[in-house]
């Protein structure tokens, strides 16, 4: 164990999926949802696992999917975005870093998140880089950054990568992530049902 919370941002509104992706069956392992995988995944590498809903009632939806070590909270102002989801889930924890993952990533392998814990140093984000693009919903974030995700939620900005240009970042290149997931399937994200079925 170590002093990470995990986070899994589960506030979206999965349009382009039509059905809350969150509850999606596990490719590979259908009786399993999303949300559960990841919840147990995060639970064996982190001392904490936080999942962020973006309202009560989508909260309540998740519950029985949870093991009930899982604390489920909700977005401080709900359909923001995950920016918002990354504020609320920073704010809620109590230790000094959290593993970050939306709930959309199924394949996240668990040396990837030993990889961004190993990594951790005070007041940096930890971000992986794929193809030259910051992967913000797969990166380790110190709760120290939250002035500045306050700052950015203030000036009206929304995307998670706004962030970066105020923060601290350690980037990790491909190759070394490669060294832990060399196919870099900790970073797919499924979005539609075409790629669900794409991966099932
Ligand atoms: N807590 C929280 N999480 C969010 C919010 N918006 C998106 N997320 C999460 O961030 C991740 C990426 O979201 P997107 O795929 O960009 O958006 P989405 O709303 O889930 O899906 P679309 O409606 O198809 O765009 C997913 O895990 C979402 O659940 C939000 O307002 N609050």
């Amino acid at each position: 164990m170590n002093e990470t919370t995990g986070i899994i941002l589960a506030g979206g509104q999965s349009s382009r999926m039509g059905r809350d992706k969150a509850l999606l069956p596990l490719p590979g392992e259908q009786r399993l949802t999303f949300v559960s995988h990841l919840a147990t995944l995060l639970s064996s590498t982190c001392q904490d696992v936080l999942l962020v809903a973006r309202d009560q009632d989508q909260a309540n939806l998740y519950l029985p999917y949870l093991p009930s070590s899982v604390h489920l909270i909700t977005d401080a102002t709900p359909h923001i975005g995950p920016l918002m989801g990354l504020y609320s889930g920073l704010r809620a924890m109590t230790t000094a870093y959290a593993v970050v993952t939306a709930v959309d990533m199924p394949f996240v392998q668990p040396a990837l998140l030993e990889l961004l814990v190993a990594q951790a140093r005070a007041d940096t984000i930890i971000m992986p880089m794929v193809g030259g693009v910051p992967q913000v919903l797969l990166a380790l974030y110190p709760r120290s950054v939250l002035p500045l995700i306050e700052q950015r939620l203030q000036e009206g900005r929304r995307d998670p990568r706004s962030l970066l240009q105020l923060a601290q970042v350690l980037p990790l290149e491909e190759a070394q992530l490669r060294t832990v997931d060399p196919q870099l399937r900790s970073f797919v994200n499924v979005n539609t049902p075409e790629e669900l079925s794409f991966y099932t």
